[in-house]
């Protein structure tokens, strides 16, 4: 679960980027952040992995209050967030698999525990085999799947996404969409930042909109 109560966020340059927001995303629940550029889609979800820190206000992630989290429990909470960008951040100079392992060996898990994990990402995000390729021969989309492997390798309760979809076109930007959908099916729960208005209705699920880092709407399926 993931939630906001009055989170304003100023930066240094004294510029708010996010405004007394508050809400709540339930355990297992998937939404999308959408908004116009600069509305403070990215800061949210920084604010998530604690990459910021609020200037005023609380999250809280996984009934975990991030305020006043010790330094030294940071890579512990991390560990229960995937995170996905929009330039996915892949060592080009190193394999698929060696990718997607990252995580787990930061984490000091055994080689079989990891060769297992990893084929397992590997096979949610359908590239079981391409785990001894470069990531420079792959396309843009598979290179995003291979982010995104690396964000769910370490089963994380929490994904959260940063225009995921950004330099993909309609049909792969669809597919990946469906992804994500799928691991909220899974249980996790799972918050997408994106502009792509259409694409985001027609995945059918709830949407925070944000405008100048204020929440103008928070649209449900169904009306609810
Ligand atoms: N480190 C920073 N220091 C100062 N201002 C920042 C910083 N990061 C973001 N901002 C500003 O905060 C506002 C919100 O930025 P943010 O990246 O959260 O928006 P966004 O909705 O994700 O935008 P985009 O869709 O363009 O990525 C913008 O005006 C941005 O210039």
């Amino acid at each position: 679960m993931i939630r906001f109560d009055q989170v304003t966020k100023r930066y240094a340059s004294g510029h708010e980027a996010v405004h007394d927001l508050s809400f709540e995303l339930a355990a297992g629940e998937m939404a999308f952040i959408t908004g116009h550029s600069g509305a403070g889609k990215s800061t949210m979800l920084k604010l998530i992995g604690l990459i910021e820190r609020p200037t005023r206000g609380h999250v809280t992630v996984n009934g975990q209050n991030l305020h006043g989290l010790r330094r030294g429990r940071i890579p512990e909470l991390r560990r229960g967030i995937g995170m996905v960008f929009q330039d996915h951040r892949l060592l080009m100079d190193r394999s698929v698999y060696d990718n997607v392992a990252l995580p787990l060996i930061i984490a000091g898990q055994s080689r079989e525990e990891i060769a297992r994990r990893v084929r397992a990402a590997l096979d949610k995000v359908g590239l079981l085999e391409r785990e001894r390729a470069e990531p420079v021969t792959l396309s843009t989309g598979e290179q995003q799947r291979v982010g995104i492997a690396r964000a769910i390798v370490a089963k994380p309760s929490v994904l959260i996404a940063d225009e995921p979809t950004g330099n993909l076109d309609p049909q792969l930007s669809a597919e990946i969409m469906q992804l994500f959908a799928d691991f909220q099916q899974v249980g996790t729960t799972v918050l997408v930042a994106s502009h792509d208005l259409p694409l985001v209705k027609r995945m059918g699920k709830r949407v925070l909109v944000l405008n100048q880092g204020r929440l103008l709407d928070d649209w449900r399926p169904g009306g609810g």
